[in-house]
């Protein structure tokens, strides 16, 4: 596959964005969203640091809404989204943003038709990677989900897991500084996870990682950071470990502590 050179975007590496001296690399500021009316997120305040961060949530929370209006740098939202003190909104601005930002949604799509190295490419180069190092930057993202050995399969013609790390690749790709992944390893097999949970653990300590997850294991396993959000509220915001020390400790061992603390959370917070 050959990708045409487009002017400036093509000719340069991405610039480092984030820095941490004086603003936080990622902070929202009374972030709101509405959606037909309906309160959706209610005034989200964060500073986000470099390492890994778990949205844990029911249902219908917001975690996706939330994740979605980062990586879309605040369209539709009221409030502000600041990368390292930038507010992206010149076009210039977003560029600069989307070039250092990885997203893989919930409902990742595939190019039919495209080789699993052809589509990780094709991300590369959506982010302004030089045509000359597509190909390096695609396999070296493919090496950290364990795809290396299958860049010239058609996407449609892998199973269900294997596309799933076909999208982590996409996200991958480039070495973004933000890396937001929503629901990321739903339809991976325990093997696959523990690949995953160490390519995310490498990357860590140079990028901003958002993680919305239903699997308190991977939270707990992962994340520096546990955020818990209901209907569009944050409920607790902390540690995995503080959030371990809220479990009740009656089930008889049927659930992890984290498990405990995340229904304890939700409990107190349901309508009497
Ligand atoms: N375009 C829209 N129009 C109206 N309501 C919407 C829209 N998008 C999302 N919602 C509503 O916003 C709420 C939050 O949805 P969201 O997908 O963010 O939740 P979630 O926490 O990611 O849920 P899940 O765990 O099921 O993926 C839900 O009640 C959903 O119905």
């Amino acid at each position: 596959m050959y990708f045409l050179d487009i002017g400036e975007q093509c000719q340069r590496d991405a610039q480092p964005l984030l820095e941490t001296r004086n603003e936080a690399p990622l902070s929202l500021d009374h972030f709101t969203v509405r959606r037909q009316r309906r309160l959706i997120l209610d005034g989200i305040t964060l500073d986000f640091q470099f390492g890994v961060t778990a949205i844990l949530g029911p249902n219908g929370a917001g975690k996706t809404t939330l994740l979605e209006a980062i990586v879309s740098l605040g369209r539709r939202c009221d409030g502000e989204v600041r990368f390292s003190g930038l507010q992206p909104t010149t076009i210039r601005s977003r560029r600069r943003v989307l070039e250092r930002l990885g997203f893989m949604p919930q409902d990742w799509e595939f190019i039919p038709g495209y080789t699993v190295a052809e589509t990780v490419e094709y991300a590369a180069w959506l982010k302004g990677a030089h045509s000359r190092r597509l190909s390096e930057m695609a396999q070296a993202a493919l090496g950290n989900v364990n795809l290396a050995g299958e860049s010239d399969r058609k996407v449609g013609r892998l199973s269900g897991g294997m596309r799933q790390r076909v999208g982590l690749a996409e996200a991958l790709v480039c070495e973004p500084e933000i890396l937001v992944l929503d629901e990321p390893t739903v339809g991976l097999d325990p093997e696959q996870r523990i690949e995953f949970r160490s390519a995310l653990r490498a990357r860590s300590d140079q990028s901003v990682i958002l993680m919305s997850t239903h699997l308190t294991e991977d939270a707990g396993l992962l994340a520096d950071r546990i955020i818990v959000l209901a209907k569009g509220r944050i409920l607790f915001d902390g540690a995995p470990d503080e959030l371990e020390t809220l479990a009740y400790g009656d089930d008889a061992g049927h659930s992890s502590l984290l498990e405990q603390g995340y229904i304890k959370i939700m409990r107190a917070s349901a309508p009497s």
